[in-house]
């Protein structure tokens, strides 16, 4: 690839400062992408490049590389989604391009918009069917709801290649996600013991202080459960849960997932819905809404490997603190039953944020002149060992696409099963909860489900 076209929709978006500049700038700064990129940003906002990139610094939660971004930022006002403003972007990216470019057009918008931007870059030739070099990048959620997830796919399947099409989830850029099938087909003491008879329960968890900024609009429609559960968490589990893939392929590892999907079931009695106080008073938001900011889950893997395993999936906003982490604990082994003694079980840790890293709590003796054991743990940090700073997921993500390696996004019937899991949950949802402090989730969750949730 000699050069690179990187067209946004919605880049006025909070997506845009806090993900995909800071990551475009990085990957160009260091020389991942060619020296010939062109990000052309699209928006509504009465706006020039200069003026642009100074309101995207100021609603960036740290500052970016204005430096870099001012040598490969463009900013065009257009509507998106009329026709015949893609005539004139038509002639903008033509201007930059030949048939060595490589042309991504990137969606950083509701799934409300996929329909009809897709329709006018279909339309207006921007992106030929078939051609390699001119990829389709879709945020998450996709659709929402399973209707509107298919009636989008169906239009994307008319219009281009499944092989132009990138389904963005962008947990799957995480250092620690890539890591998981890592730790567990490449190490015997893990491979060995998981399965049913020595994993006792799995607990996903993804806790975040902060609350939803200026998304009401996006996140009163959506919930915890569409926003975070639907994608990033249901990723996380089929990781754990799927079987040995027939090679490490793209597509041999998106066939075991589908199958682990596909086994998933829930205990409705489980569903604990909550919503954090002052969450009505921000902006965009129903006066009476009962959208979930935090939902707890108990669900089943129900294959021969992990029957009768419970997985714990939480995920919440306005929580104790940020972080994202798998918690594999393992039964007790039959000495440990046999003496009776409050010994803990063995708990493996992929860290994925704020920590990205690896910990393995077991029993020890203590040390010295006595036989008591006591539990200590076993760490390993990933970002202490990197060289240089770790890549952030978006990097990593946007860089795979830019080289057409979709491993890293999902595939449509991932999404679909995906879609028709939270449909199940949806039927049994009640009305959320009101919390303040995280500590009260946790004690309803021990004295509903009898589980200690860190
Ligand atoms: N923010 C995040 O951390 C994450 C976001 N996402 C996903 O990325 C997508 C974008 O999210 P985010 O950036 O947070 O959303 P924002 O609400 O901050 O931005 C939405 C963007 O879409 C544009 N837009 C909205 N409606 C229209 C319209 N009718 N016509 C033209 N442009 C329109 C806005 O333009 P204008 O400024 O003119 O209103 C803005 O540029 C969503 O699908 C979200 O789920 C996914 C993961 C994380
Ligand atoms: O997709 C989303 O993810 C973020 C959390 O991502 P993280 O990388 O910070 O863990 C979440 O805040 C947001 O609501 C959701 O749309």
């Amino acid at each position: 690839m000699k050069k690179l076209i990187f067209t946004i929709f919605g880049s006025t978006g909070d997506l845009t400062s806090r993900k995909l500049l800071p990551a475009l700038s990085k990957l160009y700064k260091d020389n991942k992408i060619p020296k010939e990129t062109k990000i052309i940003c699209l928006g509504r906002k009465d706006l020039n490049t200069k003026s642009y990139l100074t309101y995207m610094n100021d609603e960036s939660s740290a500052p970016l590389d204005l430096k870099t971004l001012e040598q490969i930022v463009e900013y065009h006002k257009i509507q998106i989604t009329d026709k015949n403003d893609y005539n004139e972007l038509k002639k903008i990216i033509s201007k930059e391009t030949d048939n060595q470019t490589k042309q991504l057009y990137y969606l950083a918008i509701g799934p409300e918009l996929f329909f009809d931007v897709a329709q006018n870059i279909n339309h207006s030739g921007l992106i030929e069917k078939a051609n390699e070099n001119q990829l389709i990048i879709f945020e998450k959620p996709f659709g929402h709801d399973l209707k509107s997830a298919k009636k989008i796919n169906q239009m994307l399947w008319e219009f281009f290649d499944e092989k132009q099409i990138y389904r963005i989830d962008h947990y799957l850029g995480k250092e620690m996600i890539q890591n998981i099938m890592m730790v567990r087909f490449a190490n015997r003491i893990f491979e060995e013991v998981w399965y049913n008879r020595t994993i006792k329960n799995v607990k996903i968890i993804v806790k975040e202080t902060d609350g939803i900024f200026n998304r009401g609009g996006y996140y009163d429609q959506s919930g915890a459960l569409k926003d975070m559960v639907q994608s990033h968490l249901i990723q996380m589990l089929s990781m754990v849960s799927m079987e040995v893939p027939l090679s490490y392929h793209s597509e041999d590892v998106k066939n075991e997932k589908v199958k682990a999907i596909e086994n998933v079931s829930f205990d409705s009695n489980s569903f604990i819905f909550g919503q954090y106080e002052g969450y009505l008073n921000e902006d965009k938001v129903n006066k009476d809404s009962k959208t979930e900011t935090f939902v707890f889950i108990k669900a089943f893997v129900n294959t021969p490997r992990f029957k009768g395993v419970p997985f714990y999936l939480m995920t919440g906003k306005k929580l104790d603190q940020k972080e994202s982490v798998i918690i594999v604990e393992f039964e007790e082994t039959s000495e440990q039953r046999k003496w009776n003694l409050p010994l803990s079980t063995n708990k493996l840790y992929i860290k994925i944020a704020p920590d990205d890293g690896v910990g393995l709590k077991f029993n020890s003796k203590v040390p010295g002149l006595t036989g008591d054991v006591q539990e200590v743990e076993l760490e390993y940090c990933a970002a202490c060992n990197a060289v240089g700073n770790l890549s952030e997921a978006y990097e990593k993500l946007l860089l795979e696409a830019t080289e057409s390696h979709k491993t890293l996004f999902t595939r449509w019937d991932e999404i679909e099963l995906s879609w028709k899991l939270i449909e199940h949950i949806k039927e049994k949802q009640t009305d959320p909860i009101i919390y303040n402090d995280y500590k009260a989730l946790q004690v309803l969750i021990k004295e509903k489900m009898d589980v200690k949730m860190p």
